[in-house]
This record gives C-alpha cells, structure tokens and sequence, in this order.
C-alpha cells in the first residue's frame, strides 16, 4: 500500500480512492448513502450504538474535546451557536456543547436518533435537522461546526462541498472542528457500515480543496493502541 492506495475488510485493492469511488457510485450515488443510512438505522440508539460497542471511550474523549475548546474559546457560554454534524443521538451535544454554547443544534440523518436526542435534550437544543449532510441546506450562521465521526462516511466530492458550505455559513473567528479516525497511509473502506478512513494527508488535501485553513491539529490521546488513531483538526 502507498500514500494514495487502500483496501477494504473483504480483502480488494484500490489503486486510488478514486477508484473506490469509482466502483461504489456506479449504480448512483443515493445507493452509497443508503446503504450508511440502513447500518445506522439498525444500531440501537444508545451510547454503546453510537460508538461501536466502545462506550467506555466517551469520556476520554469528552475530556480531550474540553481541552480543546478551552484552548480556542477560554471560556464557556458566550452568546456562541454550534452545530454538532452527524450527531447520533446528542452524544457530544450532551455531553460538551450545550455547556460551551449558548445555542445547540444538531444535524443527524437517522430519525431514530433524532428522537433519543430529543428525548434527552428537549429544549436544550435549538434545531433538531434530521437530515444526511450531502444536502443539508444551512439555515444559520454558526460560531463552531462540529463535525465527530461523520466525515467518513462521505464521498470526498460531498465532504469537500459541505465544508466549502461550513465556510461560508461560518461566523468572523468561528472554528470547524472535525475529529475523526484516521490511518497511518492510505484509506480502508468498511464495507459494512459505508465509511472510509482517511489518512492525515488525505484529510489535509480535502481541507485545501475546500478552501480551509488548518489552524491547529492534534492527536486524540489515551485511546486503545489497537483502534484507529482519532484526529482533531480545527480549520477556518
Ligand atoms: C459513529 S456515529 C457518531 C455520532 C456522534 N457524532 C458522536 O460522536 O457520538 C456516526 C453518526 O453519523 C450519522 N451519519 C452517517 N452518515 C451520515 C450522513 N451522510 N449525514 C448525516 N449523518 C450521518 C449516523 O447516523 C450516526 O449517528
């Protein structure tokens, strides 16, 4: 494998991701989507769900994310609004945002999630959007979009149009925050649940492609050895 190859758990080579690319959207484009869309539709929605069986994980996690915000908004609750992208059931939106800003609100494809979300949070959310981010339309300006473990599961055309849409729909000093797994070189593509690992330097050209500057990027730490590395890159 090299900087640009991959592979999926089924054991196929792909030159490029073009090629993955290539082979997954011959049918349309809608079919890559619902194929994610009928995996996370069967996963309970619960914080085990959400993060694969590794529930323990989420408040490693969560403490690393409050660094992170503490580092570029010092303090919490100012009159800010953010959107957490992909949002599963208001994991991250419980659990970090609500207590950073004063405005909360939430994109999330699957209807069942949108529902535990709004079962839990109430009126601590602004907006419940229960759409994919392929055509979600803002309706808002946001000081921070937050954008956890969704990226994957975006074709690179898709990922880079919403991000170009993040920019534009972004306020003066706001933050883009995209935490995701990465690999060491090259992708991997899941076949079960649709999503691609990207390597650091695919990220890095997407982010270039869609016109973002890379302020900071860093490693999540204290996760398992085993699982993918989980990156934190804040962009504007
Ligand atoms: C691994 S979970 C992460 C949930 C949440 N970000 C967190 O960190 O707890 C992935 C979530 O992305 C959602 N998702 C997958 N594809 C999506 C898409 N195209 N648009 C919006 N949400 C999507 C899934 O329904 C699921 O809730």
């Amino acid at each position: 494998m090299n900087s640009e190859s991959g592979n999926d758990d089924k054991g196929n080579f792909f030159k490029n991701i073009q090629a993955l690319w290539d082979s997954q959207l011959k049918d349309s484009k809608e079919k890559w989507y619902s194929l994610g869309d009928q995996y996370w539709k069967k996963i309970e929605p619960t914080l085990k769900g959400v993060l694969g069986g590794l529930d323990f994980l989420n408040k490693i996690d969560i403490e690393e994310s409050n660094k992170l915000l503490t580092m570029l908004y010092k303090t919490p609750l100012q009159d800010l609004r953010v959107l957490d992208c992909g949002a599963g059931i208001g994991r991250v939106s419980k659990e970090l945002l609500i207590n950073w800003f004063k405005k909360v609100d939430i994109i999330e494809q699957n209807p069942i999630y949108v529902e535990k979300a709004r079962e839990e949070l109430g009126n601590k959310i602004n907006e419940y959007y229960c759409s994919g981010l392929q055509s979600f339309e803002f309706q808002h300006k946001y000081d921070c979009i937050w954008i956890q473990w969704v990226a994957s599961h975006l074709t690179d055309d898709d990922l880079i149009q919403f991000l170009k849409q993040c920019k534009l729909n972004l306020n003066e000093k706001g933050y883009i925050i995209l935490k995701e797994n990465i690999t060491k070189q090259g992708f991997s593509y899941d076949t079960e649940d649709h999503s691609v690992i990207r390597s650091d330097l695919m990220f890095k050209s997407i982010f270039y492609k869609a016109g973002l500057d890379l302020k900071f990027s860093g490693l999540q730490p204290n996760f398992p050895k085993d699982l993918y590395l989980v990156n934190q890159y804040v962009l504007q």
